[in-house]
């Protein structure tokens, strides 16, 4: 990729004089009409919004309404899906990642990913960890990368001495805490959260999200998850999608109702249909 993403965050945290312009938030992504389809599906359309850095966005809504979608076009996922297509743009600290001449692994490699249900790989909690580095040809420093990763992840302590034992031996709330540190270890800018303690009871949970605040101090966050306390507890800023049905051809598209902080959305959201939402009435 043309621009350096940790360049642009260290610029971003040195500036001189707080002109009116640097304390203006910085986004990492801004969304300009964002649409997806699947094949002759539009799953989703028009979606304009700004990603703060440094800060916790959750996407929450129906079942359906295409959060994943979204989530997934933030790091070039889609592309692994045959009939998806990206239209608008999705633009990444100043560059469309859709954009030909970029690298959609570089993409990924910036853009980490935590998934629903943990999936370690069936290997050691070490080779879990240094994964990504190896991949990227690291060879030297290995042991201190794995051990920065797991304690970045709060799992070190629980870990430190069975390195070699399996990532599947783990807890589940282990084992998410392990695909962290997994995703962490290659030194990410953004992290990408698809509903991330939907498999773990509440006390994993409730880790889960303590970690995500200390890793917002680091990185970017964007969560989707239905668990609407998790989205007030845990994030800045919140986006309320829903499904618009079109009766004639039976097409159910999602579609950005509200975007505003957190608080605001659970506490005066403008659209009547967030209301709803949030308050259990719909959904
Ligand atoms: N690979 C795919 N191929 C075709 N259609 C898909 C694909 N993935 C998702 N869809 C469709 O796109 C729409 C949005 O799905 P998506 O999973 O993004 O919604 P969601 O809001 O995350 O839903 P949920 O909360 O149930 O996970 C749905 O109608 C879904 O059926």
């Amino acid at each position: 990729m043309r621009v350096e993403p940790s360049e642009a965050h260290v610029a971003a945290h040195h500036h001189d004089a707080p002109t009116e312009e640097a304390t203006a938030v910085e986004h990492v992504f801004d969304l300009r009409g964002v649409g997806v389809h699947y094949g002759d599906f539009t799953a989703l359309q028009d979606v304009s919004m700004g990603l703060p850095r440094n800060q916790i966005t959750a996407l929450i809504g129906p079942s359906g309404c295409g959060k994943s979608t979204l989530l997934r076009c933030l790091n070039r996922m889609n592309d692994l899906v045959g009939s998806a297509r990206v239209t608008g743009e999705v633009i990444y600290n100043g560059e469309n990642i859709y954009d030909a001449d970029i690298d959609p692994v570089e993409v990924r490699r910036r853009i980490g990913m935590v998934f629903q249900k943990p999936n370690p790989f069936p290997k050691s909690i070490y080779d879990n960890v240094a994964f990504g580095p190896r991949l990227n040809g690291q060879r030297k420093g290995l042991d201190d990368t794995v051990e920065q990763a797991l304690r970045g992840a709060a799992l070190w302590d629980e870990v430190k001495d069975k390195l070699g034992d399996s990532g599947l031996a783990l807890s589940g709330g282990q084992q998410q805490r392990l695909c962290i540190a997994r995703a962490i270890a290659t030194e990410p800018d953004v992290i990408l959260m698809d509903e991330p303690c939907s498999a773990l009871d509440p006390i994993a949970t409730l880790k889960i999200e303590d970690l995500m605040r200390e890793l917002r101090e680091s990185y970017t966050i964007v969560v989707v998850t239905h668990n609407m306390q998790q989205a007030a507890r845990v994030s800045d800023r919140t986006a309320f999608f829903t499904v618009n049905i079109d009766d004639h051809v039976g097409m159910r598209t999602g579609a950005l109702v509200e975007y505003d902080d957190t608080e605001k959305i659970f506490t005066q959201a403008s659209d009547e249909r967030t209301e709803a939402y949030i308050t259990g009435r719909f959904g």
